[in-house]
């Protein structure tokens, strides 16, 4: 999921100096070394030059050759193949929220694109985009990026992170894995560190799963833990980092009470420091890397909650939690309480995977180039809670396998012959790639499909709240006008991107820009006599107020309201049109609980296919 969509593997054998004490399979192989820089051309995801070892946990490489898998495709029966492309295109973070007020950007906003499209008989509703609707463990679980671009992209719901995690736990089976066999093999001597977002937003962690962790390392023998946090404010109220640290606190001393060393280390808010993706800013990886391994950033303290009170500050210059600056737990004799030394462990505790490929590559890679390390612990026993990248196998060693995302909608799509190409900015490209092609890098056909990331500002985003929204829309209309692919995809950034820094003017802004881009995009849709579908993958610009359990906007003691920075419950909106759409084709009234995963089907029918079987049912009727 590297720039370009290359994500390009490339081993080379390497003498690694043997870890410590003799590793088990797993970790026993060469150590990787960093892939090749991306081609910038377009380059299919190559296998592995040589097998990587694998956990048991895998299914493994001798297993006897499975049945080709079917992807043929029938004409549908009523719905003839459209004579210009399908434009899919995503809005990222608008939904369609019952709370109609001014704290709703999307309502506020001047949408006159989108309004029109409402009016629309039949041709406009709403999906499902959260909880069990997209394989999340609850219907309290707010969708999130990854999870919905699973959806929309594979057609099918399946169980996500958060709750393989959760069965994991309660089952015990995490601990009986050859991940935690190897991080067990430093609990003796050694020390066993976790990294990770520190919140219970369960998008891309929970604290109670770091929890479970720490717990059963302490339990099994481990002596000695040290905790590396990531401050959130993101996928939870600005401010509640410092009620995090406390639980965790809390939770370290009943171990330290039961004679395991546990203690916060280092740390730093998500969007200063460990938590890139998708190569946007890898200067914040290094200086998690800083302060994570080596013991270094500008601010040490001696314990977590001053840290996070103290750098938040409280007057007009107060950060958010999402930008604290990072910090190094010392002692008493100013000595950093936890770097990464060799034959250390380290777990990387949060789930979802494009906030945690870089840091991994860091951690994992032998030889790495992309910023000095300065030191790279040797024989680390290092593990992922997941493996973040199937096809780089990243990391090698992991807590519990990832989600099985089979038989994605793109693969149909090549594997008939229709090409394809896929837009957005940096913040968003993996989303319309690697996520919508069920966590796998790279292309599913180089030869039919481009894949194009538009450089994204590394700034926050309310003070540019058109992002990158008019060079999508440019390089959208030209894929659809080239007349080179059959299916194009596009993601607006805005709503999303802006929405999670809490502005509410300023997300008015994005939304006002993306509906101006969406109507460019429609119209060259229907100058092509093509068809088009518009959704979202999850709220969030849809409500920027925190509120109390009736829905009543909730006020700081300033008299001001409480931002609401995190995605929210609510459903999105999906449109269908275009000149070259029969005027028969309608969405059907009888799915009223359809979500995301029922996207992919609807595609197909726009192309003029029947829908895979495997998939959820399509929305339309014909
Ligand atoms: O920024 C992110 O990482 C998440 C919020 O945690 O947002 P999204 O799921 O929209 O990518
Ligand atoms: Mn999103
Ligand atoms: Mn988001």
């Amino acid at each position: 999921m590297g720039k370009g969509g290359g994500g390009v593997l490339s081993k080379k054998k390497k003498d690694a100096a043997p870890p410590a004490e003799p590793a088990p399979a797993a970790a026993a192989a060469a150590e990787p070394v960093e892939p090749a820089p991306a081609a910038a051309e377009p380059a299919a995801a190559a296998p592995a030059a040589e097998p990587v070892a694998t956990p048991e946990s895998e299914p493994a490489a001798a297993e006897p050759a499975k049945m080709a898998y079917d992807y043929s495709l029938t004409p549908h029966s009523t719905i003839a193949p459209p004579v210009g492309p399908v434009l899919v295109c995503i809005m990222d973070g608008f939904g369609e929220n019952e709370f109609k007020d001014e704290f709703n950007a999307t309502h506020v906003a001047n949408t006159p694109t989108l309004d029109a499209l409402r009016a629309v008989p039949d041709r406009f509703r709403s999906i499902k985009a959260h909880g069990t609707a997209v394989g999340l463990p609850t219907d309290a679980d707010m969708g999130n990026s990854e999870v919905g671009h699973n959806a929309l992209g594979s057609g099918q719901v399946v169980d996500q992170g958060a709750r393989l995690v959760d069965i994991a736990l309660e089952t015990g089976k995490m601990y009986e894995g050859a991940g935690w066999k190897l991080i067990s093999e430093a609990f003796d001597a050694n020390t066993v560190h976790f990294i990770g977002l520190l919140s219970d937003g369960g998008v891309h962690s929970r604290a109670n799963q770091l929890v479970g962790c720490l717990r059963g390392a302490a339990e099994r023998g481990a002596k000695r833990l040290r905790c590396h946090i990531l401050t959130d404010g993101r996928d939870v109220p600005d401010g509640s980092s410092v009620r995090f640290v406390e639980e965790l606190e809390a939770e370290l001393a009943s171990l330290r009470e039961k004679g395991c060393d546990a203690r916060i280390a280092s740390g730093g808010g998500r969007m200063q420091i460990t938590m890139d993706r998708y190569e946007a800013d890898w200067s914040m990886v290094k200086r998690g890397w800083d302060a994570h391994v080596l013991g270094q950033a500008p601010h040490t303290f001696k314990d977590a909650k001053t840290a996070v009170i103290t750098l938040r500050g409280s007057d007009d210059t107060a950060v958010s939690d999402q930008y604290i600056a990072p910090f190094v737990i010392v002692d008493e004799a100013d000595v950093p309480v936890g770097t990464i030394e060799d034959g250390d462990a380290v777990v990387l505790f949060n789930f979802r995977a494009d906030r945690m490929v870089e840091i991994s590559k860091a951690l994992e890679y032998e030889s790495f180039s992309t910023f000095d390390r300065v030191r790279h612990p040797k024989g680390l026993r290092f593990v992922g809670m997941m493996q973040y990248d199937g096809d780089l196998k990243l990391p090698a060693n992991f807590l519990v396998p990832p989600p099985e995302i089979s038989h994605v909608s793109g693969e149909y799509m090549v594997k008939n012959g229709l090409t394809v190409f896929a837009t957005s900015e940096t913040q968003k490209f993996g989303h319309v790639t690697f996520f919508w092609n069920g966590n796998r890098s790279g292309y599913l056909d180089a030869k039919l499909e481009q894949y194009l990331e538009i450089p994204s500002d590394n700034i926050e985003f309310n003070h540019a709240p058109d992002m990158k929204a008019f060079e999508i829309t440019a390089a959208t209309k030209e894929a659809l006008t080239s007349g080179k692919y059959k299916v194009v995809r596009a993601n607006f950034a805005n709503p999303d991107m802006v929405g999670h820094t809490g502005d509410l003017a300023a997300t008015v802004r994005a939304c006002e820009t993306v509906d101006k881009c969406v109507k460019e995009l429609l119209e060259v849709v229907d100058s092509l006599n093509g068809r088009w579908l518009l959704t979202s993958d999850h709220g969030n610009a849809d409500d920027m107020v925190q509120r109390d359990k009736k829905g009543k906007p909730l006020h700081g003691e300033d008299g001001k309201p409480l931002p609401l920075t995190s995605h929210t419950l609510a459903p999105v909106p999906i449109f269908i049109g275009g000149r070259g759409l029969p005027d028969s084709v309608v969405f059907r009234a009888d799915l009223p609980d359809a979500g995301l995963a029922n996207v992919a089907a609807t595609t197909f029918n726009l192309l003029g296919f029947e829908s895979p079987a495997i998939y959820k049912p399509t929305l339309v009727t014909a």
